[in-house]
């Protein structure tokens, strides 16, 4: 294996009496795909957040090149999400009073970049994937697939080198999602970026280079190539 990126051992989080993950381990490759599959409920999600820092794990570590997120201040973790990791929600999460062109492009802005350079960049994010014709309009404006891609954009404007994608293809329909995954999986393996994909359909896994299956919040089997 490549360097590794991500490397979680033994990952136990619960909410409330609900185990969501019951000791997971996965180590993650420096520009693989990796797909996140298994029933609903599995604990899919929740292994995303732990891996992007966004939720802590009861035990067990996540370290990204080799230095424990646990030890990091939320700050120096918010900062990670923001310079080296892209994250697009399961549901959008857009900014509702800002137009496409400018939810995409808010990361590179408070990352640093002048308006101009950031409303370029997001442009042509917004048409790699196929909706530059709602640059200007509000989420509420857009369909569900819309407002997905735009999310997509958004996670994916800052070239970050690692991707988390929940259900990244959830509200498109299966052509539009094709050319979605198709748009996601080319530019990660031209650029070398890492991502984890969560999904509970094999022909988005099928995109993956490798296939992580979880039951109950433990990994159901030895790892299969997607
Ligand atoms: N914020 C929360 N509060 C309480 N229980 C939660 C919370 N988030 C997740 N859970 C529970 O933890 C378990 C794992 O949830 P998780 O969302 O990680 O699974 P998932 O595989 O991503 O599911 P889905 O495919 O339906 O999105 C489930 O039983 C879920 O009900």
């Amino acid at each position: 294996m490549n360097d590794p990126v991500l490397q979680a051992e033994g990952l136990v989080r619960s909410y409330g009496k609900t185990q969501a993950l019951r000791g997971l381990s996965v180590t993650i490759a420096s520009g693989e795909i990796v797909a996140v599959s298994g029933p609903s409920g599995c604990g899919k999600s929740t292994l995303l957040h732990c891996l992007a820092g966004i939720i802590v794990p009861d035990s067990g570590a996540v370290r990204y090149r080799g230095q424990p997120l646990g030890e990091m201040s939320e700050k120096q973790r918010s900062r990670l999400r923001r310079t080296s990791f892209g994250v697009l929600f399961q549901f959008g999460q857009l900014v509702a009073e800002l137009p496409a062109v400018d939810n995409v492009g808010l990361p590179l802005l408070l990352g640093g970049y002048q308006k101009r350079i950031a409303d370029s960049k997001s442009l042509e994010w917004l048409q790699r994937l196929g909706v530059a014709e709602v640059a200007s309009a509000l989420p509420s404006e857009m369909s569900g697939g819309q407002a997905q891609r735009v999310a997509l954009a958004r996670a994916m404007v800052t070239e970050p080198e690692v991707l988390f994608a929940d259900e990244p293809t959830g509200a498109l329909d299966s052509l539009a999602g094709e050319q979605v995954l198709e748009v996601l999986t080319s530019h990660a393996r031209q650029r070398n970026m890492t991502v984890v994909l969560v999904t509970h359909d094999a022909k988005v896994a099928a995109y993956a280079d490798r296939e992580v299956l979880l039951r109950d919040g433990a990994q159901l089997a030895a790892e299969v190539p997607a």
